[in-house]
């Protein structure tokens, strides 16, 4: 029996608009499951705005996409919790709240995305921050945790509801090389494990480092490394 499965993203003669401003244009690209993509590109060419296409912060106006099961190009906004809670999203600021201790951060989104079972939470949250190496900070306040560690309870509120895949927008920015580098491998571990890995990155460390399929916004388009040749040694 030949067992075929849904890519995670595809995309056809997409157009990414900031209001009425094409920012890329006739992008077409597939994500299988699994694949681990590293997204770059100058500052201002669209790395964050084709992100935000994807998870549904910015309007599909023209082409076809397919995200975990969506249409983004029929999405209703009554829709657009249960497209994120199969998503990861992690960003480069690390956004907790910071008057909350851990656990109650990841709770909060339990709760938001439908978690009740007080027990089952917990539990969650354990798994989760075991995931990521930081099983003894749940009381911890975010403040009480280096920059990295926020960065990693980041990307456990991210696991909590077993996404298919991650978007991530420069989860290294603010880090230093040598903590960037620990944070870049948990994404390959949870990569490893199942989950695709969209991530766009200024990071030429990693790049130069990990040969992952890039693809790469350029003057209004996207180039993919499985079609075309991108040089990852120019400025960008
Ligand atoms: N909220 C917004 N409203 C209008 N235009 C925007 C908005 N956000 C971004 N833009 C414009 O869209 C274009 C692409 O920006 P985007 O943030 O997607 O680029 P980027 O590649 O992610 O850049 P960076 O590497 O600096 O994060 C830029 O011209 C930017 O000015």
């Amino acid at each position: 029996m030949v067992f075929t499965s849904e890519p995670i993203i595809h995309l056809e003669k997409v157009c990414v608009f900031q209001g009425l401003d094409a920012i890329l244009q006739d992008v077409n690209f597939t994500v299988e499951k699994d694949e681990f993509v590293f997204l770059i590109g100058r500052t201002g060419s669209g790395k964050s705005s084709l992100l935000k296409t994807l998870y549904a912060d910015l309007p599909l106006k023209m082409g076809t996409a397919q995200i975990v099961g969506f249409e983004l190009e029929k999405i209703k906004n009554k829709d657009i919790p249960f497209l994120r809670r199969k998503l990861g999203i992690v960003f480069q600021d690390f956004q907790l709240f910071n008057d909350r201790s851990v656990a109650e951060n990841l709770f909060f989104v339990m709760r938001a995305t439908g978690w009740k079972d007080k027990t089952k939470m917990k539990n969650r949250m354990i798994e989760v921050l075991l995931k990521v190496g930081l099983a003894d900070a749940s009381t911890k306040m975010p403040h009480q945790l280096s920059g990295g560690e926020q960065q990693r309870v980041v990307i456990a509120r991210a696991l909590i509801n077993n996404p298919a895949i991650l978007l991530a927008d420069e989860p290294t920015g603010n880090l230093d090389p040598d903590v960037a580098d620990g944070i870049f491998k948990l994404f390959q571990e949870i990569n490893k494990e199942g989950t695709a890995v969209l991530m766009a990155t200024h990071n030429h460390d990693l790049l130069r480092k990990y040969p992952y399929r890039v693809l790469k916004c350029e003057k209004g388009k996207l180039l993919d490394s499985k079609t075309a040749d991108i040089s990852i040694d120019t400025s960008y």
